[in-house]
This record gives structure tokens, C-alpha cells and sequence, in this order.
């Protein structure tokens, strides 16, 4: 059983996440997905759909076999439990393969870590979907 550990925020679903982790999913047999925690998104705009809520959405998806929400703490906490065999990151994912390969090393953890390519859709991203909102929905 090869188990594959695909994350994100995921805040506002649009086809390139069903892109990511159905490429994720084709990696191996079970499809694990950590959920980033709403205290945890600090790179960008924190995330307007709480994280339960996307929690749920994405468990629902029809590539995922377990979805849970990451630690606050501690990132590899998850992976030690699950104990994938593949991690993949997405296109625009700010952690670096090397990166992370020499951090899991560090921790003794065996996963693999594989890139996954972008998905080309016209409104593919949760940010340009909140930026095209607030413009159509801007007063005059
Ligand atoms: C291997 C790995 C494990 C992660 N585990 C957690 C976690 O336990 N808790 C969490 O809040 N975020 C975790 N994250 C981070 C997020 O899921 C997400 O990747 C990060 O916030 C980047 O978000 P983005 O998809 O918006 O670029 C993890 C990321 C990676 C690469
Ligand atoms: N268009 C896309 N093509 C392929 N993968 C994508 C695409 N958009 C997001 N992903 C991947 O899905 C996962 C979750 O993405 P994330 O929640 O950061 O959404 P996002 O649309 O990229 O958000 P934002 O626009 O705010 O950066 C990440 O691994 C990301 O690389």
C-alpha cells in the first residue's frame, strides 16, 4: 500500500487543487491530505473560509482517501503518523523539494518528495478568485 501526502490551504476550491491532488493521487494507492491551519497561513492573506470548512470540502473530493487538519505546532508531526511514502508539492509551493528532503532526512522520515505541475484554467487560484469577487463586486 503506497501511501501519498499531498497539503495546502486550500481556501475557496477551484480546479487546479482537483488538478494537484488527482496528479498526487496517480502517485500511489491512498491519497492522505493535511489541511494548513488558519494560525498556520502566514505567507499570505489568512484564509476566509475557516478551517474546518475546508477541511470538509476537500475530504470530499473524489482523489482523497483521509483529509485531516495539520498541526499547529509542529508540520511533521502529521507525516510521522501517516508515514507516506511519496509528499508532493504543488506548482507554487514555497517549500523547496532539497528543502524539505534534507528536513524529513533530518527527522529520520523516508518520504519521497515529488513537484506536481501547474493546471492552466482561467480562474485557477483562491487568490485571483478573491481579487475578481472584490472587483465585480466593487461599488461604482
Ligand atoms: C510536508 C508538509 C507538511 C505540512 N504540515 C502542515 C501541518 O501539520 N500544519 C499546517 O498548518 N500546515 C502544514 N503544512 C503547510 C500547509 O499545508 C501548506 O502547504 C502551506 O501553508 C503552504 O500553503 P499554500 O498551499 O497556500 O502555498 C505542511 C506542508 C508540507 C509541505
Ligand atoms: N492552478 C493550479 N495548478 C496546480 N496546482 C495548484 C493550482 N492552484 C493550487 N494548486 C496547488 O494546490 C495546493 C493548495 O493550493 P493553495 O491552497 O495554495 O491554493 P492557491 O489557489 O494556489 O492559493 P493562492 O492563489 O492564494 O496562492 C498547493 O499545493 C498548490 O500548489
Amino acid at each position: 500500500m503506497k501511501r501519498v501526502v499531498a497539503t495546502g490551504t486550500f481556501d475557496i476550491l477551484h480546479p487546479g487543487h482537483l488538478f494537484y491532488l488527482e496528479e498526487s493521487k496517480k502517485l500511489g494507492d491512498e491519497l492522505h491530505v493535511i489541511v494548513a491551519r488558519d494560525a498556520n497561513v502566514r505567507h499570505k492573506p489568512r484564509p476566509v473560509i475557516p478551517e474546518e470548512q475546508r477541511l470538509a470540502m476537500v475530504a470530499a473530493l473524489k482523489p482523497v482517501d483521509h483529509a485531516r487538519l495539520g498541526d499547529s505546532a509542529d508540520i511533521f508531526a502529521p507525516i510521522r503518523e501517516i508515514d507516506p511514502d511519496v509528499i508532493t508539492l504543488g506548482f507554487n509551493q514555497f517549500f523547496g523539494e532539497d528543502d524539505l528532503r534534507r528536513a524529513l532526512e533530518i527527522r529520520g522520515l523516508r518520504a519521497g518528495v515529488v513537484r506536481i505541475g501547474g493546471y492552466e484554467g482561467p480562474l485557477s487560484s483562491s487568490s485571483r478568485i478573491v481579487a475578481e469577487i472584490l472587483a465585480r463586486r466593487r461599488q461604482p
